[in-house]
């Protein structure tokens, strides 16, 4: 592929024209006058050659060293130029029209001598062309033509002359400037002298050397010969044109100056053209990218601007690459671009739906999350109104426990067994909340006895209705609260199955522990989404005032620590109720029992199974603890009842105090007493923690309905009625203390006691009684007259008014 199809100019017309536009700087000073020195000698050479060849005579019209225009004057004629032809190759030119001898003879000599150079001349380069020698053009002879064009045609032929002249040898070689070319025919330049003929000598000649010889410098014929073929001259001939009047040796720097020459034109071409295309690219561009956006709105600009460019691209390439030959070459181009487009349409395509799907995407997920945080708030909100209104409902259902009172005090009568069917029953009558004991005469004057109680429970009552009462409790124990539930009565009057039932358990004879235990659990997995529950259990026994780990068999000591007094205890983690029985069981094996005349299957020591209950809430991580004591206690027989001896006495003595210890506790609480003798027995010390304060004690009152029973069953009722009576007794003196009746008597106590210290000298001690001893109610032992508080008066010493007087006010304590 010549250069010529890479490049959108001709290099030829770069070549012809490097000349023309560096014309001026290649002929620096330097180097123009090297050249005219050169061509001033070559012309010497010439004329000296000529000169030699025709003679002194032939050659008196031309100087030994003339000037261009002496030169050209000299040879003008064609004389010397044919002469010399024919002394070199007699006959080239059959006839050389001589000058006239005097011109002045003639009378139209200008126009002969015209005639006569022509024919001259006209011959000469025929025969010179037929001799394949370089020539020159006639016009060259004439002002302004080039003479170096005719000093090199007489240089080659003195060449010609000179290998001739050397016999042949060889191949003749033009030693100037310029190929000698194969002879043509003469008859093709047989014209007639005249301008017409000058024409057609210079368009019709084919000799390629004619155009290469040719006269550029002629701006208005060059430009016409290259555009008559609608071609330029070939690379060659204009190297040729500008070499041939140069010398071997200057040739390579001349080249070397054509070559950058030719490079720097190119690339002033290339980049003019480059600039040529801008403005069209500018002036396409707005309507391009109209259309582009027209196409596709939703194409992003610079997808548009790069479109544009491409298409302009294309529209560049179809402009400038008219040819056939190069339009395949575009075609083949412009499908490739046109491919590459439409990959990059798709693109833009996936590009534009992957940003749309993201940008959706993005629009739902900030919905999502706008929705998903008003929900969160709303929630939140309702969370912590669900926790106020849980706490508030905790509150409130505590408070009406509270209310209920912090000890109360359940009475439970058990039914006959077996046979005793028949038998006459103590229990006269057992309402809601009281029992009516009948009381023989040697009980009592009267004939009936009725005791209160927070509620009474008949024989006729079921596990799950006595438990009813308690279930409330457990709630508490879940919220914090310490819950002993005491279980409290002679042996065989029904604790144990009040507490944990009947040998043969089922769904109804269960105990209370069960159901309590049963109803935590449920409780519990209820909230486990507010609190979480960690459950444990422990349980003991007292025996003989030493405590002892049910769950192991060692011996516990005596510590209190985080509600937990028997630290040492085994605390064993439980997830359900049957995991609790399993450990009951156990204990229960483990539980000393011994055989009395009363019961074959006595319980001779208090169990204390206690429930630990640890919760954590899941929002503010706040833990609460609280436990349940489910106590079976030893029963309450006294010592001399129960026949016992010995080693039975002493266990007796044990569980006697232990539970008169526990009676005096629960007085001195329900009393709101400063010091409470926690420390009496073992029983105390262990419960210590759960007994007062905002703790909440049960205590199940059990009695036998048999008569033989009544000394010990009226001893129990005395027991739960000092219990229960402190807490009414609370409620009653207030009562007492707010009725005018009372309120009157007090005044007569007052002016009584007055009496007294008027009498006695000394003031008289209305004190509180220490004595925990005594069965009475504290209160009633706190306005009891002590014989010995009165000094030497004892109260026969008293008149009946004032004897009665002082009955009247114990009565009215005690029963109003
Ligand atoms: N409410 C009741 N209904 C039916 N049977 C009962 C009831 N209370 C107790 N009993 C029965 O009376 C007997 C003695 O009861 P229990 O063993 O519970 O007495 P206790 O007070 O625990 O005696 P101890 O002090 O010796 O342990 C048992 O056979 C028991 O099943």
């Amino acid at each position: 592929m010549g250069t010529e199809q890479l490049l959108p100019f001709s290099v030829v017309s770069v070549v012809e024209d490097v000349p023309e536009n560096h014309g001026g700087r290649l002929s620096d000073v330097n180097l123009a006058s090297r050249k005219a020195e050169e061509a001033s000698l070559r012309r010497y050479e010439a004329t000296g050659w000529l000169r030699k060849t025709v003679g002194v005579v032939g050659g008196k019209d031309l100087p030994a060293e003339p000037s261009e225009e002496d030169f050209r004057l000299g040879l003008r004629s064609g004389i010397i130029l044919c002469n010399v032809l024919n002394r070199i190759q007699p006959g080239a030119v059959p006839k050389v029209v001589e000058a006239p001898n005097d011109s002045v003879l003639i009378p139209d000599g200008a126009a002969l001598s015209v005639y006569q150079y022509f024919e001259n001349v006209r011959n000469f380069l025929v025969a010179m062309e037929e001799m394949g020698i370089p020539t020159f053009e006639a016009s060259d002879l004439e002002q302004g033509g080039k003479s170096s064009r005719i000093v090199n045609c007489v240089l080659a032929l003195k060449s010609y002359a000179e290998w001739k002249q050397g016999g042949e040898i060889g191949t003749w070689k033009y030693g100037g400037i310029g190929t000698p070319k194969p002879p043509t025919s003469a008859k093709t330049v047989l014209k007639k002298i005249s301008e017409p003929f000058m024409k057609s000598l210079r368009t019709t000649t084919p000799s390629i050397d004619r155009d290469v010889m040719s006269d550029h410098s002629s701006n208005s014929d060059s430009g016409q010969d290259r555009n008559e073929g609608g071609s330029y001259p070939s690379l060659h001939s204009l190297v040729r044109e500008y070499l041939c009047d140069k010398k071997p040796e200057e040739i390579p720097i001349f080249v070397e100056s054509l070559l950058s020459k030719v490079m720097e034109e190119c690339e002033r071409r290339m980049q003019f053209q480059n600039e040529t295309l801008k403005p069209t690219e500018e002036e396409n561009v707005p309507c391009e990218v109209e259309c582009s956006i027209s196409k596709a709105a939703s194409v992003d600009e610079d997808a548009q601007d790069l479109q544009s460019r491409e298409e302009l691209q294309e529209a560049s390439y179809d402009k400038h690459n008219g040819h056939e030959e190069s339009s395949s070459r575009n075609l083949k181009t412009r499908e490739l671009i046109q491919q590459q487009n439409r990959s990059i349409q798709e693109l833009k395509t996936i590009v534009y739906e992957t940003k749309s799907g993201m940008q959706f995407l993005q629009k739902r997920y900030q919905e999502d999350i706008i929705y998903l945080s008003k929900n969160l708030d709303s929630l939140s909100s309702a969370a912590s109104g669900y926790h106020k209104v849980i706490e508030e409902n905790r509150k409130l259902y505590n408070q009406v426990q509270d209310l209920k009172g912090n000890i109360r005090v359940y009475c439970r009568v058990r039914p006959f067994l077996g046979d005793q069917q028949s038998h006459n029953s103590s229990v006269s009558n057992v309402e809601e909340g009281s029992i009516s004991i009948l009381t023989p005469f040697k009980y009592s004057k009267e004939e009936k006895k009725t005791f209160n109680f927070n509620r009474a429970f008949g024989p006729s009552a079921t596990q799950a209705e006595v438990f009813s009462d308690m279930q409330p409790l457990v709630r508490s124990v879940l919220d914090g609260y310490n819950v002993c539930i005491f279980a409290y009565g002679q042996t065989g009057s029904g604790k144990t199955h009040t507490m944990s039932g009947p040998d043969e358990l089922n769904e109804e004879t269960i105990g209370v522990n069960y159901r309590a235990l049963r109803d935590l659990f449920l409780l519990s997995e209820q909230r486990k989404d507010i609190i979480s529950y960690d459950i444990s259990v422990q349980m003991l026994e007292i025996y003989n005032e030493q405590v002892r780990d049910l769950l192991t068999i060692d011996e516990i000591r005596n510590s209190s620590q985080n509600g937990i007094n028997v630290p040492e205890a085994s605390l064993i983690p439980v997830s359900s109720t049957s995991d609790v029985i399993s450990l009951m069981n156990l204990g229960h094996k483990n539980r000393a029992v011994g055989s009395t005349a009363m019961n074959d299957r006595s319980s001779r020591s208090h169990s204390c199974l206690t429930v630990h209950v640890q919760g954590k809430y899941s929002t503010s991580g706040t833990t609460i603890r609280g436990s349940m004591h489910l106590v079976d206690l030893a029963g309450s027989e006294r010592a001399d009842k129960s026949e016992a001896r010995g080693d039975r006495l002493k266990e007796a003595q044990h569980i006697n105090k232990s539970l008169s210890a526990l009676g005096d506790v629960i007085a001195s609480l329900a009393s709101k007493n400063a010091h409470v003798p926690y420390r009496n027995s073992k029983l105390t010390q262990l419960l210590q923690d759960s007994l007062g304060g905002q703790a909440k004690t049960l205590m199940f009152v059990h009695i036998s309905p048999e008569l033989e029973a009544l000394g010990e069953t009226l001893s129990t009722l005395k027991f739960a009625e000092r219990v229960s009576t402190v807490e009414l007794g609370a409620a009653k003196v207030n009562k007492y203390n707010n009725n005018s009746d009372v309120k009157e008597l007090k005044e007569q106590i007052a002016s009584l006691k007055a009496a007294m210290a008027r009498k006695d000298g000394e003031p008289g001690r209305f004190q509180q009684s220490s004595n925990s001893s005594s069965h009475e109610s504290p209160k009633l032992k706190s306005y009891a007259f002590s014989p010995k508080r009165f000094g030497s008066k004892t109260p026969r010493d008293y008149s009946s008014t004032e004897k009665n007087s002082i009955k009247a006010e114990k009565k009215k304590l005690r029963y109003t």
